[in-house]
């Protein structure tokens, strides 16, 4: 019961950090709409499912990026109040993190749906 109970909880608080980031990161919301986009435009042009799948992985990856860069902003903060080199440079790679996410994103996206529109040309 205990152990069900300290799940429940591990799951709230997972989802109260990913509803955070959703109202405060404006990445997070720019990254999140661009994501039901593509979604939908994956269904609409009836990707298989292993497209979808990497659509989809490289959909999560971006939004665990800007999740975990959120954490390490957030942590820095707590412990750095006045300019720091080595805070600049973690919340830099943080950022990094993101931008590889994104990077990788725009090129699963290529792959996946040039062919489909290629037909179109
Ligand atoms: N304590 C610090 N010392 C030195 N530079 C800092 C510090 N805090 C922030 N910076 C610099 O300011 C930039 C913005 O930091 P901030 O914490 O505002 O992140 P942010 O604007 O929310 O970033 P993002 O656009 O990724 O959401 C950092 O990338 C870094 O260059």
């Amino acid at each position: 019961m205990r152990g069900r109970r300290s799940f429940r909880e591990s799951f709230q608080n997972a989802a109260a950090g990913f509803r955070y980031c959703l109202a405060t990161q404006r990445n997070m919301k720019v990254h999140l709409a661009a994501a039901v986009l593509v979604l939908l435009l994956s269904v609409g042009i009836g990707l298989s499912r292993l497209e979808f799948a990497l659509v989809f992985f490289a959909i999560g990856l971006v939004l665990v990026a800007e999740m975990l860069n959120t954490a390490v902003e957030k942590t820095v903060d707590i412990y750095v109040d006045t300019y720091h080199p080595g805070a600049r440079l973690a919340k830099h790679i943080a950022a990094g993190a993101v931008l590889v996410a994104a990077a990788n994103a725009a090129i699963t996206g290529l792959i996946v749906f040039l062919p489909h529109f290629r037909v179109l040309w």
